[in-house]
């Protein structure tokens, strides 16, 4: 058969014939193809025609082999869907249908998904080729720490040896694999030629290019070309970005993949003296960390909303800042026709947040409902005065008025369908500034893992900056008014944040090191922090930890997130005071 044409222009590589009749026994080129793909979690079924899909078209640009990410057949990390048998036993034979289909003579494939060996259970990587499954490797270094889990339900396997495909040493590991140096080292040791590997490594803001300065040492270490693929894809409270990468062996960056979207690129390979050479091609430039945040919410809300089939979603738009840059991002992620916004005003709403949330909804483009409160607030009012009798007003009623919304908006959510997407920001959940039930109510959020210091900074960006694939406004999508007034939760006349909190930046800087750093509190005054705000910081995280345990999932963007990330006890009496 002939070899279809390159789009590329590159000189075909002889599709469809067995590489020993191009060759001899050993290629001295390959096309090697990556698949950067969003799989759907558990579409055993649908995966496997998406791997069809890239296969078909590395198949046109003559591709030898398609590479596909860690965990492809099901998506990653399926935690406990993989102590059903009945689940690993239909990956292993969507894997074995695809082996099947290497049959027509086009691109090996390389696939990951589960392997029962007798009675160990692994994450595996299998090669595909010629119509059946030439090797099988499994994940050697298990994560078990932070978001990962893989301990809990995989065995490892061995240290993996090389496989030989079409007579060139592939040095294949799985992402855990390469983040230490023996796995490479004994790939190397053992004839590797060419360093792939295949991951579900999800997002942290810089983490796509820290990635590639630890690849850089695998380089140094084994002296051979390294590939990382990477799934991109929202999962949950993870977002995968893909930014797939290879490295020469001399170190330089022969490709990169763009950064949250799908991508199947295909690469050349040419076997020198010193080794084998990647033909270089143009690299993207590096995305902003503000940037790559907003990209991380979009996609992890897109995929949340879309692979859990919500016709859209629904907010409490308030004036505020929280609301307006959550409603701005869901708008960048799903449309505007797919998001709706309630104004709830109360007696306590200001004229102005009446004027902001209206104006934020007209800058969006999105339908914009207003409802008040005060009816639910006198109501709960009579039904509890008998009970209340003789007894002050305090956060009881405040926290009705929040409830009252979150009702309201669940019976919306309930009536249309639409998704309620929470607004609360990582200082607030750090310390327990939200009310359970009230504005806590929701599904998801995508400030879940974002200070209240990025808020601030993340919407002047908005506002200045257009993202790639947004489906929002190319201006701004608040007035400046809500990004410089002091936030409130406008629950009672005259309400700041910080008539209850200290001011955010210091906060948000304790906060920081209290939860992504660890530290405790001489080390926090020894950084020239106050002793009491410290205390008192540290007393108001320990003390929330039962409402972040209510709270809905959301999107993690930094170091310690929230939720599977940092766990504490619920029942904790370990005060850090002890001299
Ligand atoms: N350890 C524990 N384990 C399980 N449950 C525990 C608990 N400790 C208290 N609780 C329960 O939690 C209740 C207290 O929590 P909760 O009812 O949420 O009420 P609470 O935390 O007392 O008040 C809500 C706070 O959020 C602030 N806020 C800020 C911004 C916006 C909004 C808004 O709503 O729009 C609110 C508001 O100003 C107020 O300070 C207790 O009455 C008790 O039922
Ligand atoms: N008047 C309101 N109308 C609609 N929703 C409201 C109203 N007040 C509060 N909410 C909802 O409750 C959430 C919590 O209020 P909160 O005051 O913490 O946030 P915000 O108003 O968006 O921002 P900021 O913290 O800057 O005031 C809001 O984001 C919004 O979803
Ligand atoms: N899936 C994995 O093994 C991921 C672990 C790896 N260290 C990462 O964060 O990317």
């Amino acid at each position: 058969m002939t070899p279809a044409p390159d789009p590329a222009g590159r000189p075909a590589l002889g599709l469809f014939q067995p590489a020993s009749a191009l060759y001899g026994s050993v290629m001295d080129q390959i096309r090697i193809a990556l698949a950067q793909i969003n799989p759907h979690q558990g579409q055993i079924l649908a995966n496997a025609d998406r791997i069809r899909a890239a296969r078909a078209r590395a198949a046109m640009e003559g591709a030898h082999l398609l590479v596909t990410p860690e965990f492809s057949i099901a998506g990653y990390p399926p935690e406990d869907l993989v102590l059903k048998p009945a689940f690993v036993a239909d990956c292993v034979k969507a894997i074995e249908a695809l082996a099947a289909e290497t049959a027509d003579g086009g691109p090996g494939l390389v696939v990951g998904g589960p392997w029962r060996d007798g009675e160990s259970l692994h994450n595996a990587l299998y090669v595909l080729d010629g119509g059946r499954i030439i090797a099988r490797r499994a994940k050697h270094e298990l994560p078990n720490y932070g978001v990962f889990d893989d301990k809990r339900t995989f065995v490892p396997g061995p240290a993996p040896g090389p496989v030989a495909f079409r007579g060139v040493r592939l040095g294949l590991m799985i992402c855990e694999d390469w983040w230490f140096p023996h796995v490479s080292e004994t790939l190397a040791e053992s004839g590797a030629e060419i360093l792939i590997a295949i991951n579900g490594s999800p997002f942290e803001v810089n983490k796509p290019y820290d990635r590639v300065d630890l690849a850089v040492a695998r380089v140094v270490e084994t002296g051979l070309p390294f590939v990382f693929l990477n799934q991109v894809c929202g999962q949950d409270e993870l977002v995968f970005d893909g930014g797939s990468f290879g490295l020469n062996a001399d170190r330089s960056l022969a490709f990169r993949l763009p950064l949250f979207e799908e991508a199947v690129a295909t690469t050349d390979w040419t076997r020198r003296n010193a080794g084998w050479i990647c033909a270089p091609s143009a690299i993207p430039p590096q995305m902003p960390p503000l940037e790559q945040t907003w990209r991380a919410m979009m996609l992890g809300l897109a995929d949340y909303v879309n692979k859990n089939r919500f016709p859209g979603v629904v907010l409490g738009l308030s004036g505020g800042i929280d609301s307006a840059i959550t409603a701005a991002c869901a708008v960048d992620a799903l449309g505007p026709d797919r998001v709706r916004a309630v104004m709830m005003p109360s007696p306590y709403t200001s004229a102005e947040s009446l004027e902001d949330a209206a104006a934020c909804a007209g800058l969006l483009g999105i339908a914009y409902d207003s409802i008040g409160i005060g009816p639910a607030m006198a109501a709960f009012g009579a039904m509890l005065a008998p009970v209340f009798e003789g007894r002050q007003a305090d956060t009881t009623e405040e926290n009705i008025q929040s409830r009252a919304r979150g009702l309201t908006l669940m019976a919306l959510s309930n009536k249309f369908g639409d998704m309620l997407l929470t607004t609360g920001n990582k200082s607030e959940m750090s310390v327990g500034y939200a009310t359970l039930y009230g504005d806590m109510c929701g599904g998801y959020s995508v400030l879940k893992d974002l200070y209240k210091t990025r808020v601030f900074a993340l919407s002047r960006w908005r506002n200045e900056v257009f993202p790639e694939g947004a489906r929002g406004p190319r201006g701004p999508v608040m007035p400046l008014r809500v990004i410089e007034k002091p936030p409130s939760a406008e629950l009672k006349p005259g309400q700041t944040d910080q008539d209850s909190l200290p001011p955010y930046d210091i906060l948000d800087s304790i906060l920081e090191g209290l939860v992504e750093r660890e530290r405790d509190v001489d080390g926090l005054v020894a950084e020239g922090h106050d002793r009491a705000t410290v205390v008192r910081v540290w007393k108001m995280l320990d003390r929330a930890e039962y409402k972040r345990r209510q709270a809905p999932p959301g999107v993690k963007l930094g170091t310690r997130a929230f939720g599977r990330d940092r766990r504490y006890p619920l029942t904790n009496g370990y005060t850090g005071l002890i001299a």
